[in-house]
């Protein structure tokens, strides 16, 4: 279990159940400063991490690392899996050793149902579950640990008052006390409390590909109170949790990170948030802002382009102007008004939680998302949501069809009009995604434009080839000519040197060799500068990362990276028009 760490400090009482005027309890806070980027405190021994339900038989249970394929089942209980015998071993003395026979017993009650049933596939354990019968066999052992758990809020009372989830939390406490052999009512009553601990204080566990993935509660950690706009954000990476700020921080500051997706309108996140039982009142909240008023209030816009600290920070919206003063606010003529935007997100809501988007069926979420958020996107407010999703959309559409060239359209569209507004900070993980997705479209979508084309002739034979015949006569597959065009005139090699550096530079710092994302951005740079004839292009991108407010290496950034990022954005409006109306 984790103590608090140097750099942090808990403050406050422990709100009491009804407390007049409402407090917000306990709080995280500074005792030092920290700069924006910077590692505030690793958080490596949880009181509870795990895999969600579905991917405990998949994903190893130690490393909990999505990109290892080849995982065993532990022989004993055979509901979780490991890569290997060194995370089996880990995992085994850290939680499984007090776990696996309670396994055992769920699966093989699990198997019995579904044997009843012709048809039934055994479900796997639900993840509140899991996490509580982990809980209750750990207390076992430990009062530390149960007195630790006991400090936690429980929102109880709250929870109680909601009698659908109220009597979900009971199935859920029945189905852990039975395999804990916990029999008793006061016993169950206690597990229910623990269980309201585990909902008000874990962490939806995020993989480094940003895929959710499970639980995890650490009980200093748990102690950070949540805001719309933090200044600290937390990112997972194998057992551990990094807390990172945002923004400056000063010593006495307290640190404020978001429970949710903060890039939803008011009344969704207030929806939300109701779990908490408390109605959030930061500045964002009490002057229903949206993501572009939000991010003017950023105190970080400038690291865009100030790379005077001691770590450097790329965008591919470097202008500070744009950042600061979007056209977009400037349109007073195409005013969408909160109400407007709270009802498209309402009237959209369902496609979000709709799991068959990922079976192929995005184009007839994106025409109903296209016809609601007319108002928004002829006020171009993409990255409000629910029309950023629109945008995502589209970029997913591309790679189930392979079409990489208008996938590069919308990832650069994305990564310039959507995601500086939704987040702020260049180095958010979302942000490194997002320039990932470019960075991977680029080698892909050049493989359309054959390397020897010069002649305006044989770009129109080629254009035509590809729109005719052979397994590009798919017409999810043709190319505009205009996109083609651009690709045709890019340097493509430095725009994906450059894309792969940024990356690299704006990663978690402390954690980036366990972020796939980044790690894979180095094993492609490295690919790409041991090729002899990127030499040049290799000293350029240095020369460049090396001292980027160099005018002529300004002049460098503009031409060959944002001037082909800048065309091919320009048409992804229209490609997209073009796409759901098809
Ligand atoms: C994970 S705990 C955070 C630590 C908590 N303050 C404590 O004392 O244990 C979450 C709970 O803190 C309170 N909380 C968190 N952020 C809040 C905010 N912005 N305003 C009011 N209460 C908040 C709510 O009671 C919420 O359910």
């Amino acid at each position: 279990m984790s103590s608090v760490p140097a750099g942090l400090e808990i403050r406050g009482e422990k709100a009491r159940p009804g407390q007049l005027p409402a407090s917000r309890g306990r709080g995280l806070f500074a005792t030092r400063s920290f700069a924006p980027g910077q590692e505030i405190a690793v958080f490596s021994k949880p009181l509870l991490v795990l895999p969600s339900g579905p991917d405990a038989a998949t994903v190893c249970n130690y490393c909990l690392d999505p990109r290892r394929e080849s995982v065993k089942l532990c022989t004993g209980c055979r509901v979780v899996a490991y890569c290997g015998p060194a995370c089996q071993r880990a995992h085994w003395s850290r939680f499984h050793k007090v776990e696996c026979k309670a396994l055992q017993a769920a699966f093989a009650s699990a198997a019995e149902t579904a044997a009843a049933m012709p048809g039934a596939v055994v479900q796997p354990l639900p993840t509140p579950v899991r996490a509580l019968m982990l809980l209750l066999l750990q207390w076992a052992r430990s009062p530390d640990i149960r007195a630790a758990v006991d400090r936690l809020e429980s929102n109880t009372h709250a929870f109680i008052a909601n009698p659908q989830l109220w009597d979900d939390f009971k199935m859920q406490a029945a189905a852990a006390c039975k395999f804990c052999s916990w029999f008793s009512e006061e016993q169950i009553k206690t597990a229910i409390e623990a269980l309201c601990r585990i909902h008000t204080n874990a962490f939806d566990r995020f993989d480094p590909d940003l895929f959710l993935s499970g639980s995890f509660v650490d009980v200093t950690l748990a102690m950070a109170n949540h805001a719309c706009m933090p200044n600290a954000v937390v990112g997972f990476a194998g057992q551990a949790a990094y807390l990172r700020a945002q923004h400056p921080i000063a010593a006495g500051d307290e640190i404020t990170i978001s429970y949710i997706d903060w890039t939803k309108p008011r009344a969704e996140r207030q929806k939300a948030l109701r779990l908490y039982n408390f109605q959030c009142s930061c500045p964002r909240c009490r002057d229903d802002l949206d993501v572009y008023q939000a991010a003017q209030l950023s105190p970080v816009l400038a690291l865009n382009t100030d790379w005077s600290s001691s770590q450097k920070f790329f965008s591919v919206v470097p202008s500070l102007d744009l950042l600061r003063n979007p056209p977009v606010l400037r349109d007073a003529a195409h005013n969408v008004t909160p109400q407007q935007v709270e009802a498209m997100y309402a009237t959209t809501y369902e496609l979000f939680r709709d799991a068959t988007l990922e079976n192929g069926n995005q184009l007839g979420a994106m025409r109903t998302l296209y016809a609601t958020c007319q108002p928004l996107i002829k006020a171009k407010r993409w990255a409000v949501e629910p029309l950023a999703q629109l945008v995502r959309l589209a970029l997913l559409y591309c790679i189930d069809v392979g079409n990489y060239a208008h996938l590069l359209v919308f990832a650069s569209f994305n990564a310039q009009h959507v995601d500086p507004y939704q987040f702020p900070v260049p180095f958010a993980s979302w942000r490194t995604k997002g320039l990932m997705n470019i960075a991977k479209a680029i080698p892909h979508a050049m493989m359309l434009v054959m390397a020897d084309i010069p002649l305006p002739q044989a770009a129109q034979a080629a254009r035509e080839a590809r729109s005719l015949g052979g397994p590009r006569a798919d017409p999810r597959r043709v190319v505009d000519p205009r996109v083609l065009e651009v690709l045709e005139s890019m340097t493509d090699g430095c725009l994906f040197a450059a894309l792969l550096t940024m990356i690299m530079h704006n990663g978690p710092l402390g954690h980036s060799e366990r972020w796939s994302p980044l790690d894979n951005a180095r094993v492609l740079l490295a690919g790409f500068q041991a090729e002899p004839q990127h030499e040049a292009m290799k000293e350029l991108i240095d020369d460049w990362y090396n001292d980027p407010s160099d005018p002529e290496m300004v002049e460098v950034f503009d031409e060959l990276i944002l001037e082909p990022l800048n065309r091919l954005s320009a048409l992804a409006p229209d490609l997209l028009e073009k796409l759901v109306k098809q």
